[in-house]
């Protein structure tokens, strides 16, 4: 099943840079290993902000939560979560 994400990291400002880089590296490398799984389809960064637009593959609700609460700058984001099917005039047969 797939989810549309959108992620804004809002890091609070008086972190302590080591701290904040040391999440930061945490965290890309769980998103690389969840990309090469096939778990993170897609991740696109929002010009101009600290937030991304992603997509997700999993069973269900409950997997994609699991996952999401997982990442280690989770309870530094705001997360919005849309439910995805596909489009009837979709010319891609990937979709799900
Ligand atoms: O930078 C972000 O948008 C937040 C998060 C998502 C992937 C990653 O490496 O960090």
């Amino acid at each position: 099943m797939l989810f549309h994400v959108q992620m804004t990291v809002r890091l609070p400002h008086d972190m302590p840079a080591a701290q904040a880089d040391a999440l930061k590296a945490r965290e890309k490398e769980m998103a690389q290993a969840l990309q090469r799984a096939g778990t993170w389809r897609h991740l696109w960064r929002i010009a101009g902000r600290y937030a991304n637009v992603s997509v997700f593959d999993v069973p269900g609700p409950a997997e994609l939560h699991d996952t999401l609460s997982r990442l280690p700058l989770f309870p530094y984001m705001d997360i919005e979560v849309q439910a995805l099917c596909r489009h009837a005039s979709s010319v891609h047969d990937d979709d799900r």
